[in-house]
């Protein structure tokens, strides 16, 4: 899977010495002339809408993928929207912590995080994928600007547990985001920039320590605080699955009841993804989309075409502004 290269600009040296385009290359290039025209609805619609695109760890596994994922964000942008990047990056923490030695286990989808696997996050998320996206973005203009939410107080924290199989689990210094100062990410955007967040957060209890936060709810509670357009989760799955794993259950669209209903069959990463979207629909972002992330362009699938990819969340009342209107199921 390689990207597609973007063509070469002209420069004035290519403009004045031209030639007239052969017959089949004018064909190739009315094609393109027409994916661009149809893109315009959705670039009035969008214009200066502001996008949490959530970019899952299992998604970012592969450099052409990555590459795909930057030149979109960058798109995204010159198209004249807001996107902000919320990243994940279980795979590379797991991978981290196999090297030096150390475990962690998974309980309802969340990782149990020990003082020692705290240090790991922090390093990994914000030192290592984040550092990485912002590079990646960064090659198509000085655009992208790192942070993460302990960075002028973007997150407070509380630490959480959870419930399986009935049971309380301590998940040791896992938290939920409680309050959310989008200032900075703010301030980022309204210079024209990218803003791209690690999600690692100040416990507000505790002093000094931080907590290790999953980058859906992360994402979600942004989305809100920001009265964002549209959450897109990018993840490593088609969508969201009626009777996982049963491919031939995929939903293309789902309303925030419908979605609470499933979260009793969904296991895994899914739980707090289904979570988190559902809590940014309640509280107001218009809708919510879980789209493979290993289909190249599919943030530019999802935004610019009126069938969309993957599977969207909506308001119970259904009635939002929304760009996709020939999906069924909700
Ligand atoms: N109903 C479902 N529909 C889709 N995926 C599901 C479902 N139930 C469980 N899953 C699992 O959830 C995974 C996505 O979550 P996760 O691996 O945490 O992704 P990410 O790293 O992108 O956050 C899928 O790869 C799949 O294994
Ligand atoms: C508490 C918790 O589980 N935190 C996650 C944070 C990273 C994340 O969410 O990464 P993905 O989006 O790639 O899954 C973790 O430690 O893996």
């Amino acid at each position: 899977m390689t990207p597609d290269a973007p063509s070469t600009p002209p420069t004035a040296s290519t403009n004045t010495v031209r030639g007239h385009i052969g017959k089949a290359a004018l064909r190739v290039a009315q094609g393109k002339a027409q994916t661009l025209v149809e893109a315009l609805p959705w670039l009035e619609q969008f214009r200066g809408a502001l996008v949490v695109v959530k970019y899952g760890g299992n998604a970012m596994t592969d450099d052409s993928l990555k590459a795909a994922f930057a030149q979109d964000v960058a798109f995204l942008r010159y198209a004249g929207l807001r996107p902000v990047v919320v990243h994940g990056g279980g795979p590379q923490i797991a991978s981290m912590l196999d090297r030096l030695g150390l475990e962690s286990e998974f309980r309802g989808g969340l990782r149990v995080t020990t003082p020692e696997v705290m240090d790991v996050v922090r390093m990994v998320l914000t030192g290592q994928v984040g550092r990485e996206l912002v590079g990646l973005l960064n090659q198509h203009g000085p655009v992208a600007v790192g942070l993460s939410g302990e960075d002028a107080g973007l997150f407070g924290a509380r630490r959480r547990g959870t419930v399986v199989d009935g049971e309380d689990v301590d998940l040791g210094l896992v938290g939920d985001v409680v309050a959310v100062n989008p200032g900075a990410v703010q301030d980022i955007l309204d210079a024209g920039r990218i803003p791209v967040v690690s999600t690692v957060a100040p416990d507000l209890d505790t002093d000094g320590q931080v907590l290790n936060i999953n980058a859906d709810t992360a994402a979600a509670a942004l989305a809100v605080a920001l009265k964002a357009h549209k959450l897109v989760m990018l993840t490593d799955v088609e969508g969201v699955y009626a009777a996982w794993p049963d491919r031939d259950s995929l939903l293309s669209s789902l309303t925030v009841s419908g979605a609470r209903d499933l979260l009793t069959r969904v296991d895994s990463g899914m739980i707090p993804k289904l979570e988190a979207c559902i809590r940014a629909v309640e509280q107001g972002v218009p809708q919510a989309h879980v789209v493979d992330g290993r289909q190249p362009h599919s943030i530019l699938l999802e935004v610019f075409t009126s069938e969309g990819i993957g599977t969207m969340i909506l308001p119970d009342s259904n009635d939002a502004d929304r760009n996709d209107t020939d999906r069924e199921d909700a």
